[in-house]
């Protein structure tokens, strides 16, 4: 935003442009990671990709190279404490440093709650919110040292309202949801905005199962005001508004992304 020198703005539109970001996305491999960092390409970042499969991080980094701009591949176990720290460090040591954080990466089993497993319980756990923390604390000293940076976390309305989904995703997601809020409150004072966005269901790998079942669509339709499933684009911008100047006053929040479902009552 330009002032002029009354203190008045001569310009109130924010840039919503990532030029020069360093972003890091995890699960960076396949859908709503891929779009996310792809879009975030488009809107002027480079990207650092981290997911297990060095195939899909390097379709993604072919997309991301058309639109100009620079893709980092590091497959990354990301609940592997050692395996974050190296792929953090070396993002800083090949970009210089970080920017924004995109905690994306998840995984769902879908079991009723007395099939639940301590496997389960541990990998779904370990996978969607172990990871995130830990993640968020080798990015977040980064943050801390030049008092700035962006936290973004894919959670879902899983972790707001009750969903068929699975109990522990739930819990996942909910955790999720107040850990930004924390981390947000820590975090402040070091100019670190965290926040999280709460998407409905997308078209993706983990969803396509489910979204092949007409009557499963029927029943997400009747739940969801816009009468409709969200296309990745939709979450796309959003995401890129969280992490640009235009989101600069926005912390420890989630933005749900859901086509009204969240409020769908009767
Ligand atoms: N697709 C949807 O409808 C919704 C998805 N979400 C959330 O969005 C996020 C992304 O979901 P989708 O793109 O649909 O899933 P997906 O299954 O298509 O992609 C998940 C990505 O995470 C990566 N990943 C999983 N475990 C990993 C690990 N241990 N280390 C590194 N990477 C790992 C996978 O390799 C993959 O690239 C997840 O957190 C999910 O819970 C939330 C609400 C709805
Ligand atoms: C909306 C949920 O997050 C959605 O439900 C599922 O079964 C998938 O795991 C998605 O995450």
């Amino acid at each position: 935003m330009a002032e002029n020198n009354k203190g008045e703005f001569t310009l109130y539109l924010p840039s919503f442009s990532l030029k020069n970001k360093v972003i890091v996305v995890t699960g960076a491999g396949r859908g709503i990671g891929r779009a996310i960092a792809i879009g975030m390409a488009e809107a002027g970042a480079d990207v650092a990709l981290l997911a297990r499969t060095k195939e899909d991080l390097e379709e993604t980094a072919c997309h991301i190279h058309n639109k100009g701009r620079k893709a980092y591949v590091l497959p990354t176990d990301i609940t592997s404490r050692m395996e974050i720290t190296e792929s953090v460090e070396e993002v800083i040591k090949t970009f210089g440093k970080i920017d924004i954080l995109v905690n994306n990466a998840g995984m769902n089993i879908r079991s009723q709650a007395l099939e639940v497993t301590d496997d389960e319980w541990q990998k779904i756990m370990d996978t969607n919110l172990k990871s995130a923390f830990m993640i968020s604390q080798e990015v977040g000293k980064h943050f801390k040292e030049q008092e700035s940076g962006k936290i973004i976390t894919i959670a879902s309305v899983a972790g707001h309202v009750a969903l068929r989904t699975g109990v522990v995703y739930a819990a996942t997601k909910a955790a999720l949801i107040q850990m930004t809020k924390v981390l947000a409150l820590e975090w402040g004072k070091y100019n670190i905005n965290v926040n999280s966005i709460g998407p409905w269901y997308f078209r993706t790998p983990l969803t396509e199962s489910l979204l092949k079942d007409e009557e499963y669509v029927n029943d997400i339709l009747a739940v969801t005001p816009l009468k409709r499933i969200g296309e990745l684009p939709e979450l796309v911008g959003p995401a890129v508004f969280l992490a640009s100047d235009a989101g600069n006053y926005v912390s420890g929040q989630t933005l749900f992304v859901d086509g009204g479902m969240k409020i769908q009552g009767f």
